[in-house]
């Protein structure tokens, strides 16, 4: 039978179509219908993000304080070694070499005497390293996060870069400069500390129409049983993880659905949670708009983050003093899914920073038992290393070891300085000073600027300075003239020698001490800031689902006729509409004209031949076609919604 004369509404009829499936028959599969899970508010893919053109992206060597504004791209002036991170993690310079061939953009090739310039601070020419977020973020959406994203308008250019595949090993392009390599971090650092995933929570099982048929029960009355909850999303903080790499490998995780129910009044399983296990100190995004959703800090931390969709009612739940037989079940509710960035910011105390080669990773072993990299080459630390040092049976402390950071590091120079976020949490900093340098109060300088260029909050942390490298002639020389220049301008710099562990225990206990003193003055002012409830997300969409379906909006389109009735309640209703039974489509009637949207329509002033939306739902208005039948005087003379033909 058409599906026209199969609708029948309480004064007239109306025939419902899917908004994306055409010729769809009277019997069509409940999944594939129509009907989609109300995911406005989490579903948001991330803008489409515009590649920036050519910066510099090599970099020489230090350049001059004065330089510093407007640091200089002309790398063929300036003599240099070269060491290429892309292709090793751990590439090493050898400082004793004078003479190495420097190979120009044109691919004629030099040879430079490698001497210092003015400051002498030779630090060899470092490749990597455009550090762009905007190009960042794009080379993840499509190359580690395995979801291809929305084309955005940026030209044919960047399309091509970004299909050129994945971005793991460095990327060389021209730059505007003319012939400056550009490249990306490798994908091990770039992941280190941020993920993108996809979430899903499992949907409910769909109810079932079924009847006791049972020999000397001749009644049995239905039997249709409910679907089973769909499983919930849970992130749950692993002490035993401390980055965000395993995300490289696995990007989607959803929840498994309820089972449908069955006859006999048989009710579904629950659908099976899933856990998706963070490190500690990860913040969890929403895509797109980075709005903060949760910060789960200590391990063990559990956060119920999307919950599964209820199931759907079977037959036996409709039964009523009125409708003793009814032929009418539920869908199961869809899970929410949502596409989550994840940003991890390590939970340590206390932070060491410094230029590349200063003897971070040094004080670091000296200190506790961690056992970083350490050699005689910058960035030998590409991500940062965690050490707990015991002082005594009850007292410890994180220490974390990050990577090296060099003058315009703001600018995307050496390794960036995008992991400085790692120190947002930590609440004392420890400068290493390689007192071996040539002019180790520059190198002290710039390490700061760079620390306030990132923010401004963390140049304010406290923190102490630890002259390193004093079992070297050098540094020791050089000692009294850096300690007096600190002194003017107020800081009391500690001198150690790492490697010999000399003085570092004076500069940890230091450390400790500016430690219990911040955290003394946060407790005294209050400054703890109250952690996120953990189960906001879930609390959010719960309240979505309950919302009320008297609660809608009505929107018109003149151009195309149109009128968009929405409201979360409504949309949730028509996803969990079955609409394979006649009942559910008089219910579906029943409910629209109980809530006032017919009346709000024919007040709107909708007229015949409209088309109306509801949730996924569309439909033709038509006019009273006649009163027969009508249980319902007052819209038997106004107006009814006929469910449109199928085209
Ligand atoms: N003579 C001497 N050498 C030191 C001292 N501390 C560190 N070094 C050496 O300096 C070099 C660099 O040390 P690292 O600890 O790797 O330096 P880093 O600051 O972690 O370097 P990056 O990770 O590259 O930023 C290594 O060869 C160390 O052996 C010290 O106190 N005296
Ligand atoms: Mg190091």
């Amino acid at each position: 039978m058409a599906s026209i004369s199969t609708i029948c509404f309480s004064n007239s009829y109306a025939l419902a179509r899917s908004k994306t499936t055409k010729n769809l028959p009277r019997n069509p599969n409940p999944k594939k219908q129509k009907l989609k899970p109300q995911t406005s508010k989490f579903k948001s893919l991330p803008d489409p993000l515009i590649l920036s053109g050519g910066d510099a992206t090599t970099y020489t060597r230090l350049p001059p304080r004065e330089d510093f504004a407007v640091p200089s791209f002309d790398f063929t002036l300036q003599s240099s070694k070269e060491v290429k991170l892309s292709e090793s993690a751990t590439a090493k310079l050898d400082k004793d070499e004078e003479e190495i061939p420097v190979e120009l953009s044109d691919g004629e090739e030099i040879e430079e005497n490698v001497e210092d310039g003015d400051i002498g601070l030779n630090y060899g020419r470092y490749e990597v390293f455009e550090v762009n977020s905007d190009f960042e973020d794009e080379e993840d959406k499509e190359g580690d996060y395995g979801y291809g994203s929305e084309e955005d308008d940026t030209g044919e250019e960047e399309d091509e870069r970004l299909s050129s595949g994945k971005y793991d090993n460095l990327l060389e392009s021209e730059g505007e400069e003319g012939n400056v390599k550009e490249k990306g971090l490798p994908a091990v650092m770039r992941c280190f500390d941020r993920a993108k995933i996809f979430v899903k929570a499992g949907d409910g099982g769909n109810g079932v129409v079924a009847f006791r048929r049972e020999k000397y029960v001749p009644f049995g009355g239905p039997s249709g049983g409910d679907g089973g909850r769909g499983g919930n999303v849970y992130v749950e903080v692993d002490g035993a993880m401390n980055s965000l790499l395993p995300f490289r490998n696995k990007v989607h995780f959803r929840a498994e659905r309820g089972s449908h129910g069955q006859g006999s009044s048989q009710n579904g399983a629950r659908g099976e949670d899933v856990v998706v296990k963070v490190a500690p100190g990860t913040l969890i995004m929403e895509a797109g708009t980075r709005a903060v959703l949760l910060e789960l800090l200590h391990p063990g931390q559990r956060a119920l983050l999307l919950p599964g969709g209820k199931g759907g009612r079977g037959n036996a739940a409709f039964k009523s003093g009125n409708n003793k037989v009814p032929k009418i079940s539920e869908n199961g509710e869809e899970g929410p899914e949502m596409w989550l960035e994840l940003e991890l910011k390590l939970v340590a105390d206390v932070g060491i920073v410094g230029a590349p080669n200063a003897g971070k990773s040094t004080l670091l072993s000296a200190i506790s038992a961690a056992q970083p990299n350490i050699a005689n080459y910058p960035f030998t630390t590409l991500l940062p290393n965690l050490g707990v040092v015991s002082f005594d049976y009850d007292s410890t402390i994180v220490v974390a070891d990050l990577p090296g950071l060099l003058e315009g590091a703001h600018m995307g120079f050496g390794l960036g300085h995008e992991f400085l976020r790692h120190t947002e949490r930590c609440s004392a900093l420890v400068h290493v000073v390689d007192g071996s340098s040539q002019q180790p109060e520059f190198e002290f300088e710039a390490v700061r600027l760079e620390l306030e260029m990132f923010s401004p909050e963390l140049a304010e942390k406290p923190y102490i300075v630890a002259f390193n490298k004093m079992d070297l002639p050098d540094a020791y020389e050089k000692w009294s003239s850096f300690r007096e220049s600190l002194q003017a301008r107020g800081i009391e710099p500690f001198c150690m020698s790492a490697i010999n562990r000399d003085g570092t225990r004076e500069v940890i206990c230091t450390a400790h001490k500016l430690l219990q003193k911040s955290e003394e003055a946060k407790q005294k002012f209050g400054g703890w800031t109250s952690p996120l409830d953990l189960n906001r997300v879930a609390d959010m969409v719960n309240k979505q689902r309950s919302a009320s379906l008297t609660d809608f909006e009505i929107s018109h389109d003149a151009s195309s006729k149109t009128w968009h009735v929405v409201g979360s309640g409504l949309q949730r209703f028509v996803q969990m509409t079955n609409w394979r039974y006649t009942e559910s489509e008089k219910r579906f009637n029943h409910v629209l004209e109980a809530c006032g949207v017919y009346k709000s329509l024919m007040k709107l002033g909708v007229k015949e031949g409209d088309t109306v939306i509801v949730g996924e739902m569309e439909m033709v208005w038509h006019d009273t076609i006649g009163s027969s039948g009508s249980s319902n005087v007052k819209k038997k003379s106004t107006g009814s919604i006929r469910w449109p033909q199928w085209k």
